[in-house]
């Protein structure tokens, strides 16, 4: 049986703004909860303290990369990575997959990441690679006629279900979700006045949830241990079920030691903003962790998911990707190691379900009542469609 080649692989721009950031999702209008005086390292500098727009949290602007095969058909992923991540893909990755079999992703995955490694292994680089991956399997899916879970080896379940992450957990236990993860407000900059408010909202939240719905704190990488450690026992009685990405994603010995801090039975969770195999290795060697949490469009696509995931299930760790849209439901759905999902939720106010790439991807599924059957993604590849509305802008060719 023979398949078309790839013909060209083109990198594109999209600039989010006001009201729709798509896969750079943290670029939304004012007022949105996700930029609303969130604790992280730069807090210690007033001026950045409000707003993580205000640091450049969006600088870098979606990155859409194209796969065309000398059929015709054309395979599309969308990550973060802006300009830089084109530049990338266009200037050194598109020569290992120009003229191949779409299907030989394990080769070009290989060839993307150690012909990189002298200046990649971690960040944007693997944000490139990993685009570049997504984009592979959309096209294979595309030139099979399957969903990209199929390929994964099947579902292991009729249906993915979701926690939220937003700023209203309450509304999201009315929206029939399964938890609520909220963003931590208040750094160590802020003392313990700042210490008090962030357990009065667990507080809070715990008194309109009731007592069965998770609540969870997710402090984007802003806390030191002893702070963490403070903040996860004063939560505790308020049943916090885990602290998430606590400390510095760099600092392995001090998630060793916060996991050995938290209270029994409250969960350490990490990863979002770690890379490779290696990185995910290093985590789990060193106990730093219950849950792992990789983004799929950051830690090396599904080629390198697969590997992270095998390790983790030998290692006793659920994997609970960050949340990235069809790009993490399509491999959530074949893991019995990734019992449920993340749902950003993106709407300013956290009171509505909104697909999550948008105005981006045609045909996002969004879950219904907390949940998403699989049938719904029952279309080839990863089931969506770039929207022409969206002006695409290729910075660089090759
Ligand atoms: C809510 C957090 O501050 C981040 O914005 C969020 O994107 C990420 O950490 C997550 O786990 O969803
Ligand atoms: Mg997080």
């Amino acid at each position: 049986m023979t398949f078309p080649k790839i013909k060209q692989v083109r990198a594109y721009v999209i600039k989010g703004g006001e009201g729709g950031g798509g896969a750079d999702y943290h670029d939304q209008g004012e007022g949105h909860w996700i930029d609303n005086h969130i604790a992280t390292s730069m807090g210690r500098y007033p001026e950045y303290r409000q707003s993580r727009k205000s640091f450049g949290i969006n600088v870098l602007g979606t990155l859409v990369v194209e796969i065309e095969a000398d059929d015709g058909t054309i395979g599309f992923a969308v990550t973060t990575g802006g300009e830089p991540a084109c530049y990338m893909v266009e200037k050194h990755f598109a020569r290992f997959l120009e003229g191949r079999n779409p299907f030989e992703y394990e080769r070009i995955w290989d060839q993307m990441y150690f012909g990189s490694q002298y200046y990649g292994r971690k960040g944007i680089v693997v944000n490139a690679i990993s685009g570049v991956d997504l984009a592979l399997w959309d096209l294979m899916g595309k030139l099979r006629g399957e969903p990209v879970y199929h390929m994964l080896g099947g579902a292991v379940r009729d249906e993915l279900q979701f926690y939220a992450t937003g700023a209203r957990p309450d509304l999201a236990k009315e929206m029939g979700f399964i938890g609520g993860k909220m963003p931590l407000y208040h750094g160590p900059i802020e003392g313990d006045e700042g210490l008090k408010k962030n357990v009065e909202l667990v507080a809070d939240m715990r008194s309109k949830v009731g007592e069965d719905f998770w609540l969870m704190y997710d402090c984007w990488m802003a806390l030191d241990v002893n702070y963490a450690t403070r903040l996860a026992h004063k939560c505790h009685e308020y049943g916090l079920k885990w602290i998430e990405e606590a400390i510095n994603p760099d600092d392995y010995w001090g998630y060793a030691q916060l996991k050995k801090n938290v209270p029994q039975g409250m969960l350490v969770t990490t990863g979002e903003h770690e890379s490779t195999r290696w990185g995910f290795k290093m985590l789990m060697d060193m106990g730093c962790c219950d849950i792992i949490q990789p983004d799929v469009g950051w830690c090396g696509g599904v080629t390198e998911l697969l590997k992270i995931s095998a390790l983790a299930d030998a290692n006793g760790t659920l994997v609970v990707p960050h949340g990235s849209s069809v790009y993490s439901y399509h491999f959530v759905i074949t893991r019995h190691n990734s019992p449920f999902a993340e749902f950003l939720m993106m709407a300013p106010k956290a009171d509505h379900v909104a697909p999550m790439f948008h105005p981006q991807l045609l045909g996002e599924p969004v879950p219904e009542n907390g949940r998403l059957k699989v049938t719904a993604l029952d279309k080839p590849g990863f089931g969506v469609e770039l929207n022409p509305e969206v002006k695409l802008y290729r910075p660089y060719e090759h």
